[in-house]
């Protein structure tokens, strides 16, 4: 059973570059690798300090002409292991586009009953269990900077999910019961009732024990693909959101079998037509109500180099400058 759809037209033949800025950004995760419902236009091999990303970036437009970049976190073939997702690249790519908004989708397990699969989850915090080996920060020896975290989402973004896309009868797809799947939002701005990600870093699923703790510790589901995407957007000034598709119970719901991958591929089959629904619409609402996102995080990088000017290197600034041209000027 293969989830990769092609879009209506075939992307071989699109012009390689594209003019203009395209100002917001989609990643798809497993069961989304393009936008079928937008026209491509173009489609880009971009090259960053970082190296390349996961898959080219497509350029679509919608009808009304608004252009949006997708990028496919695995590859467009799904041949790259979480761990091994460029996601220095990837982020980088999309800011030198001009991106200053990106929601990724992400295929998650879920550690609370009333999240079941199939439902959809816009999560307000994070927790890292991932192991240290992915290269997690843009800046280096020789440039030392720090940027906040608190708030790992982007709360524009957030809200504008919330309030604009119903949490039932917008997902479609009921399960064999008739059950309809829910879009999960954290109702307001408080701490209270945040929506929790866990990032593993897999590539085998947890067990049991583990499931129970991340429950214990307040988790609302689980992945291997948040971070350090989500920790990269923000060190890029890039406002960002992920939005999680429920595939499994993963291993703590002992009346459920535990995860397997065919549990999985059937639920991301429902998740993959509502993925690509809930992409249409929230890039619909991103044109019409989303022209300043990223703004507050705009220059915030700019002021956090606790490295000396006078000895930032040409060639870290370089590196730098691919990302923020025009901060801290070359001497
Ligand atoms: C196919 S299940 C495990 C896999 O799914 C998620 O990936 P993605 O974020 O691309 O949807 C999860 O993080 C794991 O990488
Ligand atoms: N149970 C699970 N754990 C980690 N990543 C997942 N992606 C989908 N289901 C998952």
């Amino acid at each position: 059973m293969s989830l990769h759809r092609e879009n209506a037209q075939g992307s071989a033949e699109l012009p390689s570059t594209y003019d203009g800025p395209v100002t917001f950004a989609i990643i798809g995760g497993t069961g989304l690798y393009n936008l079928p419902n937008l026209k491509p236009v173009a489609r880009l091999t971009v090259s960053t300090p970082w190296g390349f990303p996961s898959s080219p970036i497509t350029i679509s437009v919608t009808e009304k002409g608004f252009p949006v970049a997708f990028l496919a976190r695995h590859g467009q073939a799904h041949d790259l292991l979480p761990t091994d997702v460029p996601a220095r690249a990837n982020i980088a790519a999309l800011k030198s586009l001009g991106v200053t908004a990106v929601v990724a989708f992400s295929a998650v397990g879920s550690l609370q009953q009333e999240i079941k699969p199939r439902d959809f989850v816009v999560p307000t915090q994070i927790i890292d269990r991932t192991k240290g080996n992915r290269p997690l920060t843009f800046f280096e020896k020789g440039f030392v900077a720090h940027a906040m975290f608190g708030e790992p989402f982007d709360l524009k973004l957030n809200r504008l999910i919330r309030d604009h896309i119903p949490k039932t009868g917008f997902l479609e797809a009921e399960d064999k019961k008739g059950v309809v799947p829910v879009l999960h939002t954290k109702p307001d701005d408080r701490g209270a009732e945040d929506l929790t990600v866990i990032c593993m870093e897999g590539p085998q699923f947890s067990t049991r024990a583990e499931s129970k703790i991340y429950r214990s510790w307040g988790g609302s589901v689980i992945n291997m693909s948040v971070l350090p995407e989500a920790k990269l957007a923000r060190e890029a000034e890039l406002a960002y959101q992920m939005i999680c598709m429920s595939t499994d119970y993963d291993s703590w719901n002992e009346d459920e079998e535990p995860v397997t991958v065919e549990t999985i591929v059937g639920n991301l089959n429902a998740n993959s037509a509502n993925a690509c629904k809930l992409a249409a619409a929230l890039i619909e609402i991103v044109s019409e109500h989303g022209k300043d996102l990223g703004a507050e995080l705009k220059g915030s990088m700019k002021f956090s180099v606790s490295t000396a000017n006078h000895s930032l290197s040409k060639e870290v600034l370089a590196k730098m400058h691919f990302l923020f041209p025009g901060y801290w000027p070359a001497h």
